[in-house]
C-alpha cells in the first residue's frame, strides 16, 4: 500500500484527498508544511508555486511514497480579483503532475480586502459574519451559495492530479 503525505492540517484539503484516495489502495497522512510563498499567494504563478513547495516538503518529511499540495489564493484578470486554486502531486522518482482547478470572481469588496493586504479568509469572515470559512466551505462555498464547497473544489484537482500521475506512471512522466 502506498503512503500519501498532505501538505496542510487543513480538514477541508484532507478531505478532498480521503474523498479521491481510497483508503484501500493508499494510507494518508497530513502535516503542516511550508509553502514557500507567502500566506496570501496573488496570483495563479504563486499559487501554483506554493502547491509545488507543498508537496515537496510533505515527501521530504516523511517517509510518504506521494506528496500532495493544495494552495489556495487569488489572481487579478482585466482589473478584478478571482479565487484560484491549485495543486501538485510530487512521488521519489521526480515525477510532478500539477493541476489548475475552478475560478470565481470575488466581489468587489472582498476584493477591497485583498487589495488592501488583508488574507482571503480573514476578509471572507468578515464578509459573511462566519468563522473558519477556509476550513470550512471556502470562498467558493459561499460564492456558490453552497453548491460547490471548498472540499468539492478540492476534490476536483485531485481527481486532475490521480489521474495524470497514473497516466503517466503508465505511458511515460514528463517533468513540469
Ligand atoms: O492550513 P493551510 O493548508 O495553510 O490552508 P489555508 O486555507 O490557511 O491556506 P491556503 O494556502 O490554501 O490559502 C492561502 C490564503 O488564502 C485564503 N483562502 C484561499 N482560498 C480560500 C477560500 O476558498 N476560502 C477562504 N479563504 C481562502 C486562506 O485563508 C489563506 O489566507
Amino acid at each position: 500500500m502506498k503512503t500519501v503525505a498532505v501538505g496542510t492540517n487543513n480538514e477541508a484539503k484532507i478531505a478532498a484527498v480521503r474523498a479521491v484516495l481510497s483508503e484501500k489502495e493508499y494510507r494518508i497522512v497530513s502535516l503542516e508544511v511550508p509553502s514557500g510563498v507567502s500566506a496570501q499567494p496573488l496570483s495563479d504563478e504563486e499559487t501554483r508555486l506554493g502547491a509545488i513547495g507543498r508537496a515537496k516538503r510533505a515527501l521530504e518529511a516523511t517517509e510518504a511514497d506521494i506528496g500532495i499540495g493544495l494552495e489556495g489564493g487569488v489572481t487579478k484578470i482585466d482589473g478584478q480579483w478571482w479565487l484560484c486554486n491549485w495543486g501538485a502531486l510530487v512521488d521519489r522518482d521526480g515525477v510532478m503532475v500539477a493541476a489548475g482547478g475552478a475560478r470565481l470572481a470575488l466581489p468587489p469588496d472582498v476584493g477591497a480586502g485583498i487589495e488592501a493586504g488583508r488574507e482571503l479568509g480573514d476578509v471572507m469572515e468578515a464578509y459573511t459574519g462566519r468563522r473558519n470559512v477556509r476550513r470550512k466551505e471556502g470562498a467558493v462555498g459561499v460564492l456558490t451559495n453552497g453548491r460547490v464547497d471548498r472540499s468539492a473544489m478540492f476534490s476536483h484537482i485531485v481527481e486532475l492530479l490521480a489521474g495524470q500521475y497514473e497516466w503517466l506512471c503508465q505511458n511515460g512522466s514528463f517533468h513540469v
